[in-house]
């Protein structure tokens, strides 16, 4: 698990690092591992170079420590053969003795953009940074046209600790960040301007806080947590999950969701519904029943994907909250619980709500907006529940104050029938007796990883073969 921390807490471990260090010790370190980070991109990039060397470089330096470090790393670059220019875009405000370190070694201060530009380094601002960029970068963004960009710790303009974009932003190829993640690498708007990111060991980790804000799943999570069946299972100890999805209107969110518990680690798979027929036809191993009140025991449920949201859903809503087993509540379900809140009165089991922006809408009574960790938490909370917030980096939040961002998101799930997908799976981890947000975290994984599997394949790919896909997604976590 990676840890992400806010602007607060690296400072105060950065002034705890600090104490026992000279002056600019933290700043050579960053840029030590910039400049690295920039050869290695400048030696991959197609053309005549062999890394720095004969390579022209753009440094867009701001007022503050961000802009020292672009310019003591375009300092190493120059020492290696590169050519580099700078331009401070708060003119006087620039930082004095990296600005010096860099003229000294040959580069040239200037007050327009070069012509061309292999490297863009973008030290405008850093943590230090209030969202939006001063106009004279604005005006400066529009006319440099580089190669690459490189980002200094965040692409500047953001909004570091919600990963919102409120105004114009630096949209970065690669971003070399410094100790720890922050939110907006992960986050919203923010991530998608961050590009691949780069973490430069400084010496922070032992001074951070041992909880991060946010955390952030790997794959070696996934092996480590994924319930394997052992040699003494059964398929009931491996767990039976039982989906009330689908009708007679819309059988296909039926037999994807279906799919979905399939390919996750219960044993046994109940549905439970009027698309009973449609679902065997695709499913021989899954058992179907009427309704709720005749699936029998399960360990867990899921109930909304296609459901619809007249009185019948209604009514199975409340069997399966009265159900003392874990619970996924989607599509309908959710806009059936936003009309009718009082049904989680006397709800105890554990229940994790999956709605889109315009389901979160109706739960919440206004819409995430750009701040979505915090979104997602504060409905959490007043619902004592999970909420998983769909979305390019979807994100996982428990009432108990623990939040995961998912880092695997894929264009390509955003295709009708994926969600259904999705809420199959994380049911099917509850069964198996996975804790709410940890289910719902590797559920929303293991969906990005089989969707940029079969992306990589296909360029649209549909729900259902998303779905075909995850059996084998999994499968790999054990090889
Ligand atoms: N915290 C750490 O552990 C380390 C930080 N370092 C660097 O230091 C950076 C933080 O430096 P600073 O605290 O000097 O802050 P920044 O370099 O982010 O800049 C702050 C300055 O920019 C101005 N500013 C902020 N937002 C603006 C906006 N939207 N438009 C115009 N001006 C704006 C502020 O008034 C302030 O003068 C980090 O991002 C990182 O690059 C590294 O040198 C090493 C370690
Ligand atoms: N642009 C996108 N990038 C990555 N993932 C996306 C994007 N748009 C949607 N998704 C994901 O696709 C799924 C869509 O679910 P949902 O909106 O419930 O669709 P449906 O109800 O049709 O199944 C969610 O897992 C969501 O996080
Ligand atoms: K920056």
């Amino acid at each position: 698990m990676h840890g992400v921390w806010r602007t607060a807490a690296v400072r105060r471990a950065e002034a705890e690092l600090m104490r026992g260090l000279p002056p600019l010790a933290l700043m050579h370190r960053a840029a030590a591992g910039l400049a690295a980070t920039c050869t290695q991109l400048l030696r991959a990039m197609p053309g005549k170079h062999a890394g720095a060397y004969g390579a022209h470089i753009t440094v867009l330096a701001g007022p503050g420590d961000n802009g020292g470090d672009a310019l003591l790393a375009a300092e190493r670059l120059i020492r290696q053969g590169a050519q580099a220019t700078a331009i401070a875009v708060m003119g006087e405000r620039v930082h004095r003795q990296a600005l010096r370190a860099f003229r000294d070694a040959g580069g040239r201060l200037a007050t327009t953009a070069p012509t061309h530009t292999d490297l863009l380094i973008d030290g405008i601002i850093g943590i230090g940074g209030r969202p939006g960029l001063p106009e004279r970068a604005v005006q400066l963004l529009e006319t440099i046209h580089p190669r690459l960009t490189v980002a200094v710790d965040v692409p500047s303009g953001v909004d570091v600790d919600t990963g919102a974009v409120p105004g114009p932003a630096v949209n970065a190829d690669v971003t070399v960040t410094f100790g720890c993640r922050k939110p907006a690498h992960v986050l919203g708007d923010a991530a998608l301007r961050t590009g691949y990111l780069d973490l430069i060991d400084i010496g922070l980790g032992p001074y951070l806080e041992c909880e991060g804000y946010l955390q952030v799943p790997t794959l070696d999570d996934m092996i480590e947590q994924w319930p394997f069946p052992d040699e003494l299972d059964d398929k009931y100890t491996r767990g039976v999950v039982g989906i009330a999805a689908g009708s007679a209107e819309y059988p296909g969110a039926a037999i994807l969701a279906t799919a979905g518990a399939l390919s996750g680690p219960a044993g046994y798979v109940r549905y439970a519904g009027a698309a009973k027929a449609q679902v065997h036809n695709h499913h021989p191993e899954v058992v179907g029943t009427d309704s709720v009140a005749t699936a029998g025991r399960t360990q867990s449920w899921l109930i909304g994907p296609g459901s619809g949201t007249g009185e019948a859903t209604a009514h199975e809503l409340k069997q399966v909250l009265a159900r003392p087993v874990p619970a996924v509540l989607d599509a309908d379900a959710i806009t059936l619980l936003a009309q009718s809140p009082h049904l989680l009165a006397n709800r105890e089991a554990p229940l994790v709500l999956t709605p889109h922006d315009r389901e979160f809408e109706r739960l919440y009574g206004t819409a995430p907006g750009d701040r979505r960790a915090e979104a997602a938490m504060a409905l959490a909370k007043r619902l004592h529940c999970t909420v998983l917030l769909k979305g390019h980096h979807t994100i996982v939040a428990d009432s108990d104050g623990t939040v995961y961002v998912n880092p695997t998101g894929h264009p390509a799930l955003a295709t009708a029938g994926t969600g259904d997908v999705l809420a199959g799976l994380v049911a099917s981890l509850l069964a198996a007796g996975i804790p709410a947000a940890r289910a719902a975290m590797m559920g929303a994984f293991m969906h990005g990883m089989a969707a940029r599997a079969v992306a990589s394949e296909i360029v649209s790919p549909v729900a259902s073969q998303i779905a075909a896909e995850l059996p084998g997604t999994i499968g790999a976590l054990n090889d």
